[in-house]
């Protein structure tokens, strides 16, 4: 398990305060799969997984369901046939936190 991986999650506070874009970018580097998008004005942190078929792509999406209940820190999946795309971001602070660059990286130790 990486360093980032092993970090501690923080509990979700709302009044924790986003990143900015620099430390996102900063914190990225640790994550060089991942993409951040802000198209709709809140910084999230995105991938794309790629499998043989319906059900792979089902079973990993399980796996970061796991992941997320552990943690109480809940992504946004897509789910399709041979593609699963995972999104984090802190909605109750309404950008990114350290936390989601932590499950970020438990993300990519569940794909196999
Ligand atoms: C009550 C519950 O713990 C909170 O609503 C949690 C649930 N999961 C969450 N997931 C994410 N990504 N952001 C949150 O702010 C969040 N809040």
């Amino acid at each position: 398990m990486t360093a980032l991986a092993n970090q501690a999650c923080e509990p979700c506070s709302g009044n924790a305060t986003p990143m900015t874009k620099t430390e996102a970018q900063d914190a990225l580097t640790a994550l060089p799969q991942w993409k951040i998008n802000d198209g709709d004005g809140i910084m999230k942190l995105t991938r794309s997984y790629h499998f043989d078929d319906f059900v792979s792509a089902l079973a990993f999406t399980q796996r970061v369901g796991d992941i997320a209940e552990q943690a109480g820190h809940h992504p946004m999946i897509t789910t399709e046939y041979g593609k699963t795309t995972v999104t984090w971001w802190s909605h109750e602070i309404g950008g990114l936190h350290q936390n989601d660059f932590i499950l970020a990286a438990r993300t990519d130790e569940v794909a196999e």
